[in-house]
């Protein structure tokens, strides 16, 4: 496996080695020790998909309390992907990290704990797969405004698809600090 560090300390990227041959191809999503010996020494206790039509978006989400780390990929389709670091205190506070992940190049994302993340689709459809290390907390569920022009993300599309709770949501600076996740270093 072979992990890309973006521009946003903690978010990376991560190519298994995929194994093909004439019946298809295999790789390991997820190996607890390949991925301690890359600095991630992760937990995961839930595991989720999605499908979604083209010109979808799903985001940005976190959770706070109980924050999640997430480990995504696509398994069918092509996504455009974006972590944003929206803990209070932090050096890179309302920075992101974008990557495109689709079914052909297996690339995975790691989103850290305390960071928002959010994808649109580019392909027909997406299959979208994460592992977090928290349990989801419908309580704790919160989103941010996909495209709040203070975090200027430079999403591919600009009407997306999006639930009524995503089309609600505030905007990073009317969030309550205390209702934001921390930096802890
Ligand atoms: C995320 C989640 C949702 N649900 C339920 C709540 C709701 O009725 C239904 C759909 O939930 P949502 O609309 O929040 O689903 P969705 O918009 O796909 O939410 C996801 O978006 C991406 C970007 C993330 O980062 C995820 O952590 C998660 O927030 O599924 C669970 O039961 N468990 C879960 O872990």
């Amino acid at each position: 496996m072979k992990r890309i560090d973006t521009d946003l300390p903690g978010v990376c990227v991560l190519e298994p080695k995929v194994f093909g041959d004439t019946r298809g191809f295999f790789y390991e999503s997820y190996n607890r020790d390949t991925f301690a010996a890359q600095g991630l020494a992760l937990d995961f206790v839930q595991s989720n998909v999605s499908r979604s039509a083209r010109g979808v978006l799903r985001g940005l989400h976190y959770q706070w309390p109980n924050p999640q780390g997430k480990l995504v990929s696509v398994l069918e389709g092509e996504v455009y992907d974006v972590a944003v670091d929206i803990r209070r205190g932090s050096p890179t506070y309302g920075r992101w990290a974008a990557a495109v992940l689709s079914a052909e190049n297996h690339r995975h994302f790691w989103i850290p704990e305390g960071f928002a993340h959010g994808f649109c689709v580019l392909s027909e459809h997406a299959t979208f797969t994460y592992q977090c290390t928290a349990l989801y907390d419908a309580k704790a569920d919160a989103s941010i405004r996909w495209n709040d022009a203070a975090l200027g993300i430079d999403w591919p599309i600009s009407e997306p698809q999006l639930s009524d709770k995503d089309q609600r949501a505030p905007l990073l600076a009317d969030v309550p600090s205390d209702r934001l996740p921390v930096f802890e270093k």
